[in-house]
C-alpha cells in the first residue's frame, strides 16, 4: 500500500490563539537596530570591514579573497580555495579522466597529506567495509516517517545510527575517526535510501540497490539512484568533481563552524554531525542549490523574454523588493559571506556548465543564468553600494545536476555527502587541539524590573 502526505493536518494549523501568542511576542521582542552598532556587536561574527570576526585556527581548508594594504584597507580578489595547502583546483586537475579523486580529498582533509595509492587503496577499502546500513535500517528508520524534506530523513538517520554504536558516546580520537569514517561512507546511501522513500511516498515503485564495494562514492550515488543502475562517466566523472569541490571551505562556513560549536561540549559523533546537517540544510547556506533552481523556474515561467535584459531587470528587482518568488528578499546563488570577487569553486563549475549546456541543447537557458548572472550582481551592487560581488558555487551547481538528470530533492543532500569529509576533519582538530568550550556572548537589552505576583499582573 501506498501512503500519501496528509495535507489537510489540523495539528498544523495556525489557530487565533496560535497568532494571539504571536502579537503577544511582537510586543515584547523588538530589538533597535541602532542598538547592535552601540554596543559594537559583530553581527553574524563579521567584522566592520565585512571580514570574518577571528574564532579559531585550523590546517584543514583555506580562503583567500582579499588582500590588505598597509593602511589596513581591503582590496578584494579572485578567490582561492586550499585543502591542507592545496589549491582545490589542482585536485579536480591532477585526477581528471584518469580517478576518482573525492576520496582521496577526503584522506587529505582528514589526514593532511595526499595519499600514496597503497594508502588510497586501504582508504578506500575502510570506506567500502563501513559503506552498510545496520539491518532493517531502512524499514525500521528510513521508511518510519513522511520524507517531507531529505535533509531531516537523513539527519533523522544520523541520529538514530547513535543507538547502533556500542561506543557512542565515547569521544577518543580513534573511536570518532572509526564514527566519522562510517558516517562519511553511509552518507550517499542515507541520502539515496531518503530520496527512494520519499519517491514512494509520492506514488512512484519502490526499489533499493546495495552499494558495490569497488565502486567510487560518486558512482555509487548513480548506481543507488537508478533504478537499471546506470550511469555514463560522464556523470560519474562530474560528480566527483562536484564531491571535491564542496567537501570544504574553512572553519567558518555556518555547518563546519556549528560543528566546532557542538563538538566544543564534548559531544558525539552523531551529534554533531546531526547539528552540520541542520546548518547546511538553511537556504542561505547548502540549501540554496535547490533554490536557486526553483527560483530560475520561477523567472523562466514569469520573465517574457529571456533575452530581453530589462524585463529581466524588473523581475529581479521584484525578488530583492520582496514582491515575488519566495518573498526573502534573496537572489540565490549571488553573494557570499567570504569570496569577494569570484568564488573557485564556481568557476569550475562555469566550464562544466557550459560543456553541458552545448551537449544538451540547453543553451537558451544557460543564457538566461548568464543574464540572471550580470543583471543580478549590477542590481545587488547598486543596493550595498559595492565594486564587486561573487557568484557563488550554489548558482550553477544545480544546473549542472540538473542537466546530469539528477532530482531536485537530492541537490542539498549531495552537497552533505560531501561536506562530511571537511565536518569530519573539523570534528578531529575541535577535539585534538580546540580544548575550550565555544562560548561567546550576548549582551541583553532588557530592563531588570522587580517580579509581579499573579493576583497584581
Ligand atoms: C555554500 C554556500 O553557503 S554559498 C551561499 C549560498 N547562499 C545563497 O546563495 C543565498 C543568497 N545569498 C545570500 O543570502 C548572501 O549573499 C549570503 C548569506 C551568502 C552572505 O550574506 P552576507 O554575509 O550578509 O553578505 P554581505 O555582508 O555581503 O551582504 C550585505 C547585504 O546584502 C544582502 N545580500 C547579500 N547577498 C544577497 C542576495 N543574493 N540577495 C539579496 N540580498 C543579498 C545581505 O542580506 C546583506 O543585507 P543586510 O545588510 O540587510 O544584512
Ligand atoms: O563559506 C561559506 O560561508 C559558505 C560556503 O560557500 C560553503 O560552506 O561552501
Amino acid at each position: 500500500m501506498v501512503w500519501k502526505e496528509n495535507r489537510e493536518n489540523a495539528y498544523c494549523e495556525i489557530t487565533p490563539a496560535i497568532l494571539a501568542l504571536k502579537e503577544q511576542w511582537e510586543k515584547k521582542n523588538y530589538i533597535d537596530p541602532k542598538l547592535y552598532k552601540e554596543y559594537n556587536v559583530k553581527r553574524g561574527l563579521r567584522d566592520e570591514d565585512g571580514r570574518g570576526v577571528l574564532t579559531g585556527l585550523t590546517r584543514v581548508g583555506e580562503i583567500q579573497s582579499y588582500s590588505v594594504t598597509e593602511g589596513e584597507h581591503i582590496i578584494p580578489q579572485d578567490g582561492m580555495l586550499y585543502y591542507r595547502g592545496i589549491d582545490c583546483r589542482e585536485l579536480v586537475k591532477g585526477s581528471e579522466g584518469r580517478r576518482f579523486a573525492f576520496e582521496e580529498t577526503a584522506y587529505l582533509l582528514l589526514f593532511g597529506e595526499l595519499p600514496t595509492a597503497a594508502q588510497l587503496e586501504a582508504f578506500c577499502q575502510q570506506l567500502a567495509s563501513y559503506r552498510t546500513l545496520p539491518t532493517n535500517f531502512f524499514r525500521d528508520v528510513i521508511m518510519k516517517a513522511p520524507p517531507r524534506d531529505l535533509m531531516n530523513t537523513m539527519q533523522r538517520g544520523i541520529l538514530t545510527l547513535f543507538c547502533y554504536d556500542d561506543k557512542p558516546n565515547d569521544i577518543g580520537l580513534e573511536n570518532v575517526l572509526r564514527q566519522c569514517l562510517q558516517l562519511m561512507s553511509n552518507m550517499p546511501v542515507l541520502a539515496i535510501y531518503a530520496y527512494q522513500a520519499w519517491r514512494f511516498s509520492q506514488g512512484e515503485s519502490l526499489f533499493i540497490h546495495v552499494p558495490k564495494p569497488e565502486l567510487s562514492t560518486a558512482e555509487n550515488f548513480l548506481r543507488m539512484l537508478r533504478e537499471d543502475c546506470s550511469y555514463t562517466d560522464l556523470e560519474a566523472r562530474t560528480l566527483d568533481v562536484a564531491l571535491i569541490l564542496h567537501a570544504d571551505n574553512g572553519g567558518g562556513n555556518n555547518s563546519t563552524f556549528t560543528n566546532h560549536v557542538v563538538t566544543s561540549s564534548g559531544t558525539d559523533t552523531y551529534s554533531a554531525i546531526a547539528a552540520s546537517m541542520a546548518s547546511l540544510k538553511g537556504p542561505r547556506h547548502g540549501g540554496a542549490n535547490s533554490k536557486v533552481m526553483a527560483m530560475m523556474d520561477d523567472v523562466k515561467e514569469h520573465v517574457r523574454d529571456w533575452n530581453d535584459e530589462g524585463c529581466v531587470a524588473d523581475y529581479l528587482t521584484r525578488i530583492l523588493n520582496k514582491d515575488a518568488f519566495d518573498r526573502s528578499g534573496l537572489i540565490y546563488g549571488l553573494g557570499h559571506a567570504v569570496y569577494t570577487k569570484t568564488d573557485p569553486r564556481c568557476e569550475v563549475f562555469r566550464a562544466y556548465v557550459n560543456h553541458l549546456a552545448a551537449e544538451k541543447g540547453r543553451e537558451d537557458e544557460l543564457a538566461l543564468y548568464a543574464n540572471v548572472e550580470k543583471i543580478g550582481k549590477q542590481l545587488l551592487m547598486e543596493r550595498q553600494h559595492k565594486s564587486v560581488l561573487s557568484t557563488n558555487i550554489d548558482f550553477y551547481s544545480g544546473f549542472v545536476y540538473e542537466m546530469l538528470g539528477l532530482p531536485k530533492e537530492l541537490y542539498t543532500p549531495l552537497f552533505a555527502v560531501a561536506r562530511i569529509a571537511g565536518w569530519s576533519a573539523h570534528r578531529m582538530e575541535e577535539l585534538s587541539v580546540g580544548g575550550k568550550l565555544i562560548r561567546p556572548r550576548y549582551e541583553c537589552v532588557e530592563e531588570h524590573r522587580p517580579y509581579t505576583s499573579m493576583d497584581r499582573r
